[in-house]
Formats: structure tokens, C-alpha cells, sequence
């Protein structure tokens, strides 16, 4: 495909993203506008695992479509570019923003919550983990479709809940990792369900699950949520189903965590997706014309929302394991196979 770079529209970790006009003789395949995700040699290795993650999983409409790589050369630079299905109304950590710390109406939640869960079902069934569900990884389109992107840290689980390698490893965003992946490593579905819980307080409430000062060492964090008899913030006001729908999401053992097709069929999300929600339209409108349009900064949390670190300790004992990393004084971040760096 031919393409001509446009503005910048997102900030990640490892990359930029960018909208891009295809200018394509046969255009007819592919749509005019497009996402391009672009990364210096440094987060090349994130880049190529999310080509064949998103390769490996097909077609979804839950899932942001990837129309492939490339390589470029652009003012000296050499870069890493995936051609993304372009999402124009961004992400929903953008719109919470433009909300200005107000949640989205209740209706709303329940069926961005739905297609998030059809997504994971389609990831899950291939025997994948997506590893970072995040707000601002879940993209929303003008046709009102709502589909799960960002796959750089997904790994192929088949379903099994092992340690992904010993030591302490820390993938994803903190505020979202599950008690499992804090304690034993494991990165697997029931942890992508977790994230999904976090996900929905933040919509509804436009707080995160946990309350975090700012400034705050991320290891505090971690021993709240992996070693602390703590859950994450269910909002008061929520209804009954939405309050039931979390305490399945957060369910401490793994095992015993509702699976992504139990919660498809939990009454929170069984709602009829023709639904037009008016208010959130109205309230989206009328803030978007006073909000800027495009993130200034990928940190939402400062110094600490997105990392993989791995710090070969072996410890068996999660609290031990947590004490080992709060007392190291610079964990390893290097990059190794599809292990990314800490920013
Ligand atoms: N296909 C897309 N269409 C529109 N905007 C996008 C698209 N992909 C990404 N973005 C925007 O760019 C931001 C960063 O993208 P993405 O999360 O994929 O990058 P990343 O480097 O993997 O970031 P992260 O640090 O969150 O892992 C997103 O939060 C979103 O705002």
C-alpha cells in the first residue's frame, strides 16, 4: 500500500502513532484513511509480535484490523511502521479525558464492555492473552464500534496459567495487573478478565480501580494488590449488575475468576446493542469542542504506567519476590524476545 504520513495522534511506550492518507492506485482495498504505528529499532521487537499476533487471530470486529508492515526511511530515520485500521474517535482513555474526570453514562459502559468481552472471547479461543487491556487500548470508531488494539505485549497462553519464566517479571500496566501476574507471574486469560474490571470502573467512574497518590512508588501497588487482602474500588452508584459483574471480574484465584464466555452472558452486557445512547453523544459533543483532541503525553500516571521489567531473583514466595524488587536498587530493563522496556 501506498501511504503519506499525517498528523501524530497517539503516544505509546515504544511508538508513535499517526494518521496516514492511502494513496494507492487500487485503493479500493483498503480504506483512504489509515493508523500508522511507528517505532525506531527499540520497540521493532513489540512492533513484529503484535504483526503476528494480530496475523495469527484473523479477522474480529472487535479487533482492530491490521493491514500490514513496513520499513521506512523518514529525516535519517529508520523505521518500523504497521498499517492499522484507523479508529477516528480514538481511544477511550482520550475520551474519559475530554469527560474531565466524569465517567460515561451506565448504558454506555455496558456495551463498550460487551464488544471489549466479544474481542477477548476471539483472543482467547486463539489461544491468546492480550496482556495490557487498558483504556487506552480499547479504540472507538465513528460507525460506533468499539475494538480492542495495542497487541505488543500479547502472548500465546493456550489456556495454561503458568509462570511465563522465573524471577519477578512485571508486563503491562500496574494499575491493571491481576494478584496472579503480581505473585506468580502468570499472564494468562483470567488476567486479561481482571484488567477488563479495572477497565469498567474507570469507564463508569473516570477513577481508577485503585486509588494512588501521586508520586507514589509502583511497588506500593503491587503489594496492595498482590499481597493485601485489598480489592480494587466497585463505585457505589453503579447498579446491582454492574457491582456483581466486578466482583466476578475481580475474583482473586484465577481459577475460580469468571472466564471472558461466562461474563458474555452475565446481565450487565446482555443489553441490546442498537440502543442509541443520546447523552453520551450530547456530552461527548459538547466536551470535545473544549478539550484538546490528541494526548500531549502517553503517561497517565506518572514515571510508571506502562512497563515490563524482569529481574532474575528467583523467590518463591510472593511477598519475598515483592520485597526482593522494592529492595534491588535498578531492576534489568532490557528488551528480550517479545519482553519490552520499561519508559
Ligand atoms: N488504530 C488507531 N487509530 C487511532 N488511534 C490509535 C490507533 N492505534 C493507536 N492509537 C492511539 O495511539 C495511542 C498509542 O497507541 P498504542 O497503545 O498502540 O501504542 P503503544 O506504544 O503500544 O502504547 P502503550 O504504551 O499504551 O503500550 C493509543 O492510546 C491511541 O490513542
Amino acid at each position: 500500500m501506498e501511504w503519506v504520513r499525517g498528523d501524530t495522534i497517539g503516544f505509546g511506550t515504544f511508538s508513535t502513532v499517526s494518521v496516514a492518507t492511502n494513496i494507492s492506485k487500487d485503493s479500493g482495498e483498503f480504506p483512504r484513511l489509515i493508523a500508522v504505528k511507528s517505532s525506531d529499532s527499540y520497540g521493532a521487537a513489540s512492533l513484529s509480535n503484535e504483526k503476528s499476533v494480530l496475523d495469527s487471530l484473523g479477522d474480529c470486529p472487535e479487533i482492530v484490523r491490521c493491514y500490514g508492515e513496513e520499513r521506512t526511511v523518514e529525516n535519517g530515520e529508520k523505521l518500523h511502521n504497521l498499517l492499522l485500521e484507523y479508529a477516528s474517535r480514538g481511544s477511550l482513555a482520550t475520551q474519559l479525558k475530554k469527560l474531565g474526570g466524569e465517567g460515561l453514562p451506565e448504558s454506555t459502559v455496558r456495551r463498550h464492555t460487551g464488544s471489549v468481552l466479544r474481542g477477548l472471547r476471539h483472543v482467547h479461543a486463539k489461544g491468546f492473552a492480550h496482556c495490557d487491556i487498558k483504556l487506552g487500548n480499547i479504540l472507538l470508531f465513528n460507525d460506533g464500534a468499539v475494538k480492542i488494539a495495542d497487541f505488543g505485549l500479547a502472548r500465546r497462553v493456550d489456556g495454561v496459567l503458568t509462570p511465563s519464566k522465573e524471577g519477578v517479571e512485571i508486563r503491562g500496566t500496574p494499575l491493571y495487573m491481576a494478584p496472579e501476574s503480581v505473585n506468580y507471574n502468570e499472564y494468562g486469560s483470567a488476567a486479561d478478565v481482571w484488567a477488563l474490571g479495572c477497565a469498567v470502573v474507570e469507564m463508569i467512574s473516570g477513577k481508577t480501580a485503585w486509588s494512588v497518590k501521586e508520586g507514589s512508588h509502583f511497588m506500593s501497588l503491587l503489594l496492595r494488590i498482590g499481597a493485601g487482602g485489598e480489592s480494587p474500588m466497585i463505585p457505589e452508584f453503579l447498579s446491582e449488575e454492574g457491582k456483581d459483574f466486578l466482583s466476578k471480574c475481580f475474583v482473586k484465584d484465577p481459577e475460580k475468576r469468571w472466564t471472558v464466555e461466562m461474563l458474555l452472558n452475565h446481565p450487565f452486557v446482555d443489553v441490546d446493542c442498537d440502543e442509541h445512547d443520546q447523552r453520551e453523544d450530547y456530552v461527548l459533543k459538547v466536551k470535545e469542542e473544549e478539550a484538546p483532541t490528541s494526548p500531549k503525553c502517553p503517561f497517565e500516571f506518572p514515571d510508571w504506567e506502562l512497563m515490563s521489567s524482569d529481574s532474575h531473583t528467583p523467590s518463591d514466595s510472593p511477598v519475598k519476590r515483592l520485597g526482593s524488587l522494592v529492595s534491588e536498587s535498578l531492576p534489568d530493563w532490557s528488551v528480550e524476545g517479545d519482553w519490552v522496556t520499561v519508559r
